[in-house]
């Protein structure tokens, strides 16, 4: 039962919501369906048929339009005498700034990438407007809630590390299939099809050991006049052969492991192949070139057929065929995307070669699209309980009830016949330096790094910062925007190329940077150390950030499924153990008071062993090299 005082908040809300994709359109319905009459949705995406099997307000006919729109269309033929104003935007354009978002009662997220969460948690801490923050990761989900002052923000926690390989289990010693799709998708794909300027760990071992004058560049390398089949022979014969038998020669690496199977082409029945590859012209339907398809030409029909190595080594000649006499124009520039059919046959057939080199279990292209888009599919029910806990918890902020904020999570098993635990809120984290003006140290090398790699590896990457403003005392070493003169531009481009030490106002050990974004509203000091060396395995970036909360991963080390995870849109990591007392205790978070317990709400008898523990989609497997640090930045 809804009372007058909720009702009159209800009705005197302008709210944001920001993402009307899985949750977004179920809490557009609720909001709706609630009472709420002034609703602004923000949300930069086309409908996509994939889209449909959960997003209800969007039919076939909408596919290409946008969201936002198309969303607010639906609702007011249920609800037309609501104001619902679209924009098809991202968030992050400069138009939604904190005067802007000042205009709102409460801010909904319902993102799906960490970027956008942090980006809209910083207007909402600068604007001083109440945040409810939402993520699912199928039958998972939580919804947090973030006011200035008196609940942590959405950063004040660290968020979960993604998985990570080894580079050496991905490069050398696979044991199980997903490390085969991460060497198909990030290395061969990468190196056959991607930008051939980027670091690629593909063969850097076998070849390095063998001695082989072999140059492994022309390798990958389509010559000119090179019958495509041959070229398509010669990588297959490289990559499942030869680099094979050169790992093999490393005795002390097989020692304790099973050894890996050599496999060139000659040793695969293949004879089909050339009788039905004949047509190319046959393999895209609609001409579209991302419908061409090594399947279709070859007559595999099912993807949930697990094919033979025969029938993958078709595939992966067909495939690598299609790439170049059909996308020849792409080549260079392709990153692998789930979405696209070819990339995914490329990449389960070399998965499968791979797996049945070092005698892994083969799997079918709906399981491998699965594992390298790191996908778990989304439940539309759990977006519709998270949407209904977005609007609950939205009522209570607008009423200023704070006793009763909760953040609540869904689990996918219940405990104690519960499915939904409702935890109290965070008080803010005062080492945060998003919310509480911590100060930040860098230890970096001044007379070697560039202006450049501070502001890519730390400002940008780091730190979140959309538009940032570099300043060293009232001096301005950097600063983005439209309306910089011509001049200023020339001179901020030059600094970038500068070591730190040689700008017009030098950067050396014991200078206090102020970084700041204009648009975010957040200024940050770092507290510069000169330190020549760094570890090139352990700190790659050439340099420390500290103060800053990093990831961590939960005690049992299970922040993320096997398959690293999901593509939908859980919002933040959280680890959580029952005690005797039905306190529950947090990660020791980086940053974070020590030993601070998340009291469960009184309304809860949870105690439960099976907590949640939801991940982040917004990155998803990685490598890691042999001491653990992460390699690649982000895998797609
Ligand atoms: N920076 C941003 N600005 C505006 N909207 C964003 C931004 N980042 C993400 N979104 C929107 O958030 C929504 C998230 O919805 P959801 O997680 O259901 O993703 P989806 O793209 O609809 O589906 P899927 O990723 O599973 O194919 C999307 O509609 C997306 O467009
Ligand atoms: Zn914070």
């Amino acid at each position: 039962m809804v009372t007058d005082e909720q009702l009159s908040a209800i009705k005197g809300a302008k709210v944001l919501m920001v993402g009307a994709g899985g949750i977004g359109c179920e809490l557009l319905k609720t909001l709706a369906l609630s009472g709420f009459q002034d609703i602004h949705i923000i949300d930069m995406d086309t409908i996509e048929v994939s889209n449909l099997n959960r997003q209800f307000l969007f039919r076939q006919s909408h596919v290409g339009q946008s969201k936002a729109k198309v969303a607010r269309d639906a609702i007011l033929k249920v609800r037309p005498n609501i104001n619902i104003t679209p924009y098809h935007a991202n968030v992050k354009d400069p138009d939604f700034n904190v005067d802007f978002f000042k205009e709102f009662s409460v801010v909904l997220n319902g993102l799906d990438n960490l970027d956008a969460r942090r980006h809209v948690n910083r207007l909402c801490l600068a604007a001083g407007v109440p945040l409810v923050e939402s993520g699912t990761t199928g039958f998972l989900g939580q919804v947090t809630v973030h006011v200035k002052g008196k609940t942590e923000c959405y950063e004040c926690q660290p968020k979960p590390a993604p998985k990570t390989y080894p580079v050496c289990t991905i490069t050398s010693t696979p044991s199980k299939f997903v490390h085969c799709i991460v060497w198909a998708k990030d290395l061969l794909f990468a190196k056959l099809f991607g930008d051939k300027n980027q670091e690629n760990d593909l063969n850097v071992r076998s070849t390095d050991s063998s001695g082989s004058s072999e140059h492994v560049e022309d390798v990958f390398e389509w010559k000119k006049d090179e019958d495509i089949e041959a070229y398509g022979k010669r990588v297959y014969d490289h990559v499942f052969g030869y680099n094979i038998e050169v790992a093999l020669s490393n005795e002390d690496s097989w020692k304790n492991r099973n050894k890996p199977r050599p496999i060139y082409i000659k040793d695969v029945a293949l004879t089909e192949v050339t009788q039905q590859n004949g047509d190319p012209d046959k393999t895209s339907v609609s001409g579209d070139p991302l419908s061409v398809s090594a399947m279709t030409i070859l007559g595999l029909k099912n993807p949930q057929d697990v094919w033979g190595l025969a029938e993958n080594s078709k595939v992966f000649l067909e495939a690598l065929k299609l790439f170049f006499l059909k996308r020849a124009k792409e080549i260079g520039n392709l990153s692998f995307d789930k979405d696209d059919q070819l990339a995914v046959e490329f990449v389960t057939a070399a998965a499968n070669i791979r797996a049945a080199s070092f005698g892994i279990p083969l799997h079918s292209l709906f399981e491998a699209k699965g594992i390298a888009g790191n996908i778990v599919h989304a439940v539309a029910t759990t977006n519709a309980i998270i949407a209904g806990l977005i609007v609950i918890e939205a009522i209570k902020v607008l009423q200023n009830n704070e006793k009763n904020y909760r953040m609540t999570y869904c689990l996918e098993h219940p405990a104690r016949k519960m499915l939904l635990m409702p935890v109290e809120p965070f008080e803010p984290n005062k080492s945060c330096y998003v919310c509480s003006e911590t100060p930040l140290w860098l230890e970096i090398n001044t007379k070697r790094s560039k202006l450049r790699d501070l502001v890519e590896k730390i400002v940008k990457a780091k730190l979140g910062m959309n538009l940032p403003l570099i300043m060293h005392g009232s001096a301005l070493l950097y600063e983005v925007g439209d309306d910089l003169e011509e001049d200023m531009v020339a001179n901020y481009t030059a600094n970038l190329e500068k070591v730190l030490a040689e700008l017009p106002s030098p950067v050396t050990g014991g200078t206090i940077l102020t970084v700041e974004d204009l648009q975010q509203e957040l200024t940050c000091n770092i507290n510069i150390k000169h330190r020549e060396e760094f570890d090139e395995e352990k700190e790659p970036d050439g340099m420390v950030l500290s103060g800053w909360t990093q990831p961590v991963v939960s005690k049992n080390g299970d922040m993320s499924k096997e398959n690293g995870a999901s593509t939908s849109n859980t919002s933040q990591a959280v680890s959580v153990e029952a005690e005797e007392d039905d306190d529950i205790e947090m990660l020791p978070a980086v940053g974070a008071p020590a030993g601070k317990k998340r009291k469960l709400s009184e309304d809860s008898n949870f105690a439960g062993s099976d907590l949640p523990s939801v991940v982040d989609d917004s990155e998803a497997i990685a490598m890691l090299d042999e001491n653990g640090e992460r390699k690649k930045k982000r895998v797609q």
